[in-house]
Formats: C-alpha cells, structure tokens, sequence
C-alpha cells in the first residue's frame, strides 16, 4: 500500500499512547472486512516511518471487552512490517529480572523484595502467555480448519531485538508470562493467588491480539509496562487512574525504545540482515 510503503515498524498502543497520534502524524483509514482501523504514520528517518494504531481507537476508548482486534490485525498485516504491541500490566509475583543495571553484576538475577519495590523497574517482555479470557473472537479461521502454532507466541527475532535496544539503553526489564482476563473489572484477591501459580503479569488486553498476529503469520512483540501490584499484593485498591500515571511516567523511556527499535530495523533491512523466527509459518503445518 503506497501510504505504508516506509513502515519499518507498526505499533499498536493502548491506555496512555494516543500521544503518538499527534500533529505531525499523516492519519490514514485502513479497510479491513472487519472495519476500519485508523492509522497514524509518522515519521521517524529518512524513508523510515512508524505506523501507529491505537488500540482503544482513540477518545471514545473502545474498553478491553470490546475491543475489534480482528480488524486492528488485519490493519497490520496489510501495514505487513513487524509489530511491537505495548501495554500496561499488573504484577502478580516478583519476577526474576533479567537486565538490572542498578544493581552490580553479583546481585543480577536477584528478585525484588515486594512487588511495589518491583515498580522501579517497570519494564516487562512476555515472552508466553494465558489466555484467560471468555468472550472475544479469537480466530481468523472460522470457514476451514487451520491449527496455528502457538509454542514462541511472541516473535523471538523481534524480542531479541528489542531486548537489545533495552541493554543498549541500559532500561532494566523482566521476561516471563502474561496472563489475559476478559475485564474490564479487575481481579479479585484469590484469583489474583491462584493466577501468580501460572503467570507473572495481569493484563485484559494481551490476548486475541497476541494469537491474532501469529495466525496472521506476523512478526509480533509486546513491551510492557508495570503500573500496579495487582490485586491483593498492596494495601491499595487498583485504579485506572493508577495505571495512567505508571504510563505517564515510563512513556518517554518507552517512545525512545520504539524509536530506537525502528532504527535498528531499519539498519537490518539497509545491510540484508537475516530474521531469524518462524512466525511466517505458523500455520503451515496446520491444515487439516
Ligand atoms: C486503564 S486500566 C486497565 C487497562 O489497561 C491495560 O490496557 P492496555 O493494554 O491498553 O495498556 C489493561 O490491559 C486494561 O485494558
Ligand atoms: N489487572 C488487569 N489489567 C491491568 C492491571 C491489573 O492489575 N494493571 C494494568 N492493566
């Protein structure tokens, strides 16, 4: 598509990433059979741009539940350039980190204390996830039968990548599984419990969007944002207010490592270097 044919990179956002759509961003309509998804190109180098698709589709907020993340796929795959996915999570147990530049090398792989001492160190790669959620279309396959694979649901080229960029800027991060529920309230305590058993972060919008991308052979990365011990693990209750100010705080670290990695793309791209996934092959074994 002419409007895209700079895109290095695509970058689905939610709470707190409107800012991306500012000014100087040519917004674009993409048609998709499952509706029309707005675009936000800016750009970010020479014959390098950045295509933003805000997931809660901008002020109305579409809430989790109800989000069109069919249509917000098929946007990207006509964009067709890897896609780094961000959002915002709750943390249910003190995850090992695994790039600490605050601490010296010894205590590295050191977990924190508690999960509110973890919100210093708000950034988060999943690398798995749960899918917990009840009510949302889940698939593009619903006319034949086509079994994606889901064993590296998050593409490892493009998480190498962006653990990359993270060491390169010395921003600390964790790794590990995110765990989807269908909000849009939060947890209760005991769920949150029993959830920790299985997963490290909570969030409501992870997931189709994740399992989407892959069936649509996509190169896909989430980057996330810690804004809230989950429910039960601090004396506070959980507020969306809460989450908007843990966003505000990290998103200028965050709009850098977007920037950052779209270089980088765009190096890989001028210089022939290799990708070195299997995303585009998810479904190829799965037909029956
Ligand atoms: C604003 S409170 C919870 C809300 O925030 C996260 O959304 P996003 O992925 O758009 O950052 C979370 O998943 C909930 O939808
Ligand atoms: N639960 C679910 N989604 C979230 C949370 C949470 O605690 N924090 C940010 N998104």
């Amino acid at each position: 598509m002419e409007s895209f044919k700079n895109v290095i990179l695509t970058v689905i956002g939610g709470v707190g990433y409107d800012a991306l759509s500012t000014e100087e961003a040519r917004v674009c309509e993409v048609q998709t059979s499952y509706g029309t998804v707005s675009v936000s190109v800016l750009c970010a180098g020479e014959n390098s741009d950045i295509a933003f698709i805000s997931r809660h589709q901008g002020k109305h907020h579409v809430p989790p539940h109800k989000i069109n993340f069919l249509a917000l796929i098929d946007a990207a795959r006509q964009i067709s350039t890897p896609v780094l996915s961000v959002n915002s999570v709750g943390l249910m147990r003190n995850v090992l980190l695994v790039e600490n530049f605050e601490m010296n090398e010894k205590l590295k792989q050191k977990t924190v204390a508690s999960p509110e001492s973890f919100l210093d160190f708000p950034f988060f790669i999943p690398n798995d996830f749960i899918d917990l959620t009840k009510n949302r279309i889940d698939t593009f396959h619903n006319e034949e039968t086509i079994h994606t694979d889901m064993t590296d649901p998050y593409c490892m080229d493009i998480r190498s990548l962006l653990s990359g960029v993270l060491k390169d800027k010395s921003v600390s991060y964790s790794e590990g599984t995110y765990l989807c529920t269908e909000g849009p309230r939060f947890e209760t305590k005991a769920e949150i419990r029993m959830y920790a058993h299985f997963a490290d972060v909570v969030g409501m919008t992870g997931v189709p969007e994740v399992s989407l991308a892959k069936e649509a052979g996509l190169c896909y990365a989430s980057l996330c944002t810690i804004t809230n011990p989950a429910a039960g693990l601090s004396q506070n209750m959980v507020t969306a207010d809460e989450v908007k100010v843990g966003v505000e705080k990290n998103q200028k670290t965050v709009f850098e490592i977007i920037f950052a990695l779209a270089a980088v793309l765009k190096n890989r791209k001028n210089n022939g270097g290799r990708k070195i996934c299997q995303c585009q092959n998810a479904t190829v074994h799965g037909k029956l």
